[in-house]
């Protein structure tokens, strides 16, 4: 997620973000407002020579909400001195990467990508937007990183005025459950489910800070399948804009490899039998062990179960060594 202030602040998690490869971690623990083109080492490659992908319904979206938003969001673009992360048009705005839901990801995981970003000289702030932790810190960094504002102003005989920091990303990654950690009151709307925020607004924080929090902005195409049904696994995007049954297959062969869970795993949690190495089948086969023959009821389920962290809190991407 992306916070924008009188420096830019970038959020990226639970949240993904926009074509700067490599990406943050998408996880439903680690969300972050940038996409990504590098997934795990863990994760199928899904390539156009794929048959399992071939079939797939592609992940598509782009809510009018969205549209009007990212329209608002570049007017408002001017006013700010600090983004909270987004590339393609925030310009050269000072940004803060955030990656929040750092529960929500294993303690090696989040020291992994720590390393990376500090390889890369890139700041970062990781924050529990449901805690609270780390909004202090973004705070504090925003300000700081905008202090050159005030600087000018004074040299051009003006009066300070506050940072201003737009916090920006995709949907459901907890941009404003940060913002009202920060303010310590529910001033901005918060559910566990994308679209929530719906208008641009800012809200103040002490007499030197105000905060823009924005809808969830997703780029208008993905050409990356691999990053946009993990974006849809995280839940950062709407279920009308995928095939729940394709996602959650995909889900289950990624499962499968991931060390700390395995097959063995997966059919000890849902009594199922099943050797076989399509995620689709799994659901199938689960659809009929548990639901009446409900796929989509059964792909809820092991979707769910993953968001929960009932296999674990894991991140879907480790960074490139
Ligand atoms: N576990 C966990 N959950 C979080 C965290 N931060 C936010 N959430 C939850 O994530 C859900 C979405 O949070 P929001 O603050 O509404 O997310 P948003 O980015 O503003 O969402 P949009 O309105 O779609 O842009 C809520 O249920 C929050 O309680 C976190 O750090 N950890």
């Amino acid at each position: 997620m992306m916070v924008m202030m009188s420096v830019q602040f970038q959020l990226s998690s639970s949240c993904l973000w926009l074509p700067n490869s490599p990406s943050p971690p998408i996880s439903p623990l680690f969300r972050t407002t940038r996409f990504s083109s590098s997934p795990l080492a863990a994760t199928p490659t899904f390539s156009s020579q794929s048959p399992t992908i071939q079939v797939l319904r592609p992940v598509q979206w782009f809510p009018g909400h969205i549209a009007k938003a990212e329209k608002e969001l570049k007017e408002q673009l001017k006013l700010m001195d600090v983004v909270i992360e987004m590339d393609l048009w925030l310009g050269n705005r000072k940004r803060v990467l955030v990656l929040n839901r750092e529960d929500m990801i294993s303690t090696a995981d989040r020291n992994a990508w720590a390393e990376y970003f500090t390889r890369r000289g890139t700041k970062v702030v990781f924050s529990n937007g449901q805690l609270g932790m780390g909004t202090m810190k973004l705070g504090r960094l925003a300000k700081e990183l905008a202090a050159d504002v005030n600087v000018k102003r004074r040299a051009k005989g003006l009066l300070p005025r506050p940072v201003r920091a737009g916090i920006v990303g995709y949907p459901n990654v907890g941009k404003s459950s940060l913002i009202n950690r920060l303010l310590k009151r529910r001033m901005c709307p918060a559910a566990p489910r994308p679209g929530v925020t719906r208008d641009l607004r800012w809200v103040r924080f002490g007499k030197d800070l105000e905060l823009l929090d924005s809808p969830g902005i997703l780029p208008m195409r993905i050409s990356d399948q691999s990053a946009a049904i993990k974006l849809a696994i995280c839940d950062d995007i709407g279920e009308r804009s995928y095939d729940v049954a394709d996602v959650a297959g995909i889900l289950v062969q990624m499962l499968t490899k991931f060390p700390k869970v395995g097959r063995d795993v997966l059919c000890k949690r849902y009594k199922i039998d099943e050797d076989s190495e399509c995620g689709k089948i799994f659901i199938e086969k689960l659809a009929i062990h548990l639901f009446n023959g409900d796929v989509n009821h059964a792909a809820y389920r092991v979707l769910s179960d993953f968001r929960k962290g009932r296999f674990g809190w894991t991140a879907l991407e480790r960074p490139p060594r």
